[in-house]
Formats: structure tokens, C-alpha cells, sequence
């Protein structure tokens, strides 16, 4: 990476933990990056564990950097950005990202002034170890801050540019939430082995490996997912019996609907923030 900015984070959350995590591992280096939150515990683990910068003041950090993340949830967002506003007179020089669900880019012009710089990024808690899924989304950055925020977001894992927010909305849907719907999913199969008389240690061990061996596989195979699950069903074999389960329960339903109703919210918070 040759473009490297000063960057602030505004809040040190889940999100931003699993980012700037992942960042430093992937050598960004730590004194370029800043980060606030209003309560000292999370900023004092980051500073100690990544050796990044830190305050309690979120306009102390946006004040040293070029680049800030606003990274608080949606809910706090106009409170946020109103502090900010108020407080910091050149916004337009920096560049603005933002990872908050639904809330959209004409929003945070009214919330930061209309010359705003702005990308939103939608990324996934995976970013820590660097397998993260990030999509992004921008009406108003060149090329060059195009590139510095791939070159950012692909250091925590994969990077997918869409074409409008309704993509973003649906991305989020899948990708934001989906390591929520792997964690249950991934319990749910320990529960199913351990209720049989599995180890639960053993249970979480084999259920970890298979769905990450199965996604590997996924991600360097040319077949379709169908015919990757063809592969281990063998006719008249055991593998053919437990997919009927899911079949007859209708897992494609199941999660489509899951899907919908993520995206329905998005587009709720669109609206309420
Ligand atoms: N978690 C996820 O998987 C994903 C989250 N996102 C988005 O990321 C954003 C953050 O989510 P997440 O990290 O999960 O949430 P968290 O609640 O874990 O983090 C939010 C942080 O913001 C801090 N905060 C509260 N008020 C302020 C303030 N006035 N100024 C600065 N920081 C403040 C909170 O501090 P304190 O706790 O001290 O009050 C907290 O540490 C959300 O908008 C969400 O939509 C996007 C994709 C995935
Ligand atoms: O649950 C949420 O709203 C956020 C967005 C994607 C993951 N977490």
C-alpha cells in the first residue's frame, strides 16, 4: 500500500476493533491510525494491544487525520455528525467514511455540509482476522480515494464495489450480517452432535473446520454450489438423508427471507436515522 493517510475511527466498537485489528496485522501502521470513544476501557485495550493513538475526544482525532470513519451506531449517527459539524471547519478536506447500516450518502450531506467527500463502506467482523467482506459505495470520490479505501478495506480481506445503496442494503444483508447467520448455523450443527453424546469441545472443533474447509473449497472451485453439494451426497448414502432435512424444512426460504428482512431494516434505518 503506498498511499498511506492519517486515519480516525469515531467509536471503538465491535466493528472498529475487528477493522483496525485487522489493519495493523496487515501493517498499517499503527501511528497513522486514531481512534475515539466516549468510555476509556475499549481505547485502553487498542492502545495497548495495537499501539494506535487514542482519546475520548472525537474531534481531537478527527483534527489530526485525513481520513475518518464514522463508525458509531446508526442511531447516534446526527448526534455525532451535529458535534462534529459545529466543531470542525474544514470537512471538505478530509475524506469521509462512513460503515453504519441504512443510513444513506444525501443524509450525511445534510448531517455534514453538502461538499462532503463521502464513501460508505459495509463491512463484516471477519475484517479481524482478515477474511472480512466489505462492500462500498460512493457518489462523490475520485479515483484516488476510490483506491486508497479498496487498498484499505482489501488489507482485512475482500473488497466489492456496488453499483447504488439498494445494492449496499442487500450486501449488508448478506455479507454484514451473514457472519451472524454462520455463528447460528455453526452452533446449531455442534448442538445437533453434542445432543447425540459429542464432546462439545470436539463438536465446535469439527463444525469450525468443515464450514471454513467448505468455504475454501467454495472460493477456489469453478463448480456451482449445487453440484459442490452434489460431490458429498452419495446416492443412497447418509449425507443424502441429512440434506433432505433441510430441504423438506426448506433452508432456501429460510434464508431468503432472512435476507428480506435484513434489508427491510436497512431501509428502515434509511428512514428513522
Ligand atoms: N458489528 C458488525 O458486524 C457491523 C457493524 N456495522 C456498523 O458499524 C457501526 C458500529 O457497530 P458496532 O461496532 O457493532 O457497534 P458497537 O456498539 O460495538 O460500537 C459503537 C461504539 O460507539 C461508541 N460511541 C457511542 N457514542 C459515541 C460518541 N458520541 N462518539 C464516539 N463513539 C461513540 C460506543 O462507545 P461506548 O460503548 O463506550 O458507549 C461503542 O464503543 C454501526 O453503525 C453498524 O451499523 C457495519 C457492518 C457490520
Ligand atoms: O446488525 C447491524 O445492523 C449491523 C449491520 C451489519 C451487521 N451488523
Amino acid at each position: 500500500m503506498n498511499d498511506i493517510r492519517k486515519i480516525a475511527f469515531i467509536g471503538a466498537g465491535n466493528m472498529t476493533q475487528s477493522i483496525v485489528g485487522g489493519m495493523c496485522k496487515s501493517g498499517y501502521p499503527a501511528d497513522h491510525v486514531f481512534v475515539s470513544n466516549p468510555s476509556p476501557e475499549k481505547l485502553e485495550k487498542m492502545k495497548s494491544n495495537l499501539g494506535v493513538n487514542t482519546s475520548q475526544d472525537n474531534i481531537e482525532v478527527i483534527e489530526q487525520a485525513d481520513v475518518i470513519v464514522l463508525s458509531v451506531k446508526p442511531q447516534l449517527m446526527e448526534q455525532v455528525c451535529a458535534d462534529i459539524k459545529s466543531k470542525v471547519s474544514n470537512l471538505a478536506d478530509k475524506l469521509i467514511i462512513t460503515i453504519a447500516a441504512g443510513i444513506r450518502m444525501p443524509k450525511y450531506r445534510t448531517y455534514l455540509g453538502d461538499d462532503i467527500t463521502i464513501i460508505r463502506v459495509m463491512p463484516n467482523t471477519p475484517s479481524l482476522v482478515g477474511q472480512g467482506m466489505s462492500g462500498l459505495v460512493t457518489d462523490s470520490a475520485d479515483d484516488k480515494d476510490k483506491a486508497y479505501v479498496t487498498d484499505v478495506f482489501d488489507g482485512v480481506g475482500d473488497t466489492l464495489w456496488v453499483a447504488d445503496e439498494d445494492q449496499l442494503d442487500i450486501l449488508g444483508a448478506v455479507a454484514g450480517s451473514g457472519p451472524a447467520y454462520f455463528f447460528e448455523f455453526m452452533d446449531s450443527l455442534a448442538k445437533g452432535a453434542t445432543e447425540l453424546g459429542f464432546d462439545p469441545e470436539k463438536a465446535r472443533a469439527m463444525v469450525q473446520q468443515t464450514c471454513l474447509g467448505a468455504a475454501q473449497m467454495a472460493k477456489e472451485s469453478d463448480l456451482t454450489l449445487e453440484d459442490l453439494r452434489k460431490q458429498v451426497t452419495s446416492k443412497g448414502g447418509s449425507t443424502a438423508k441429512g440434506v433432505e432435512v433441510y430441504q423438506q424444512r426448506d433452508l432456501h426460504n429460510i434464508s431468503a427471507d432472512a435476507v428480506k428482512a435484513a434489508v427491510k431494516r436497512n431501509q428502515e434505518m434509511a428512514d428513522l436515522f
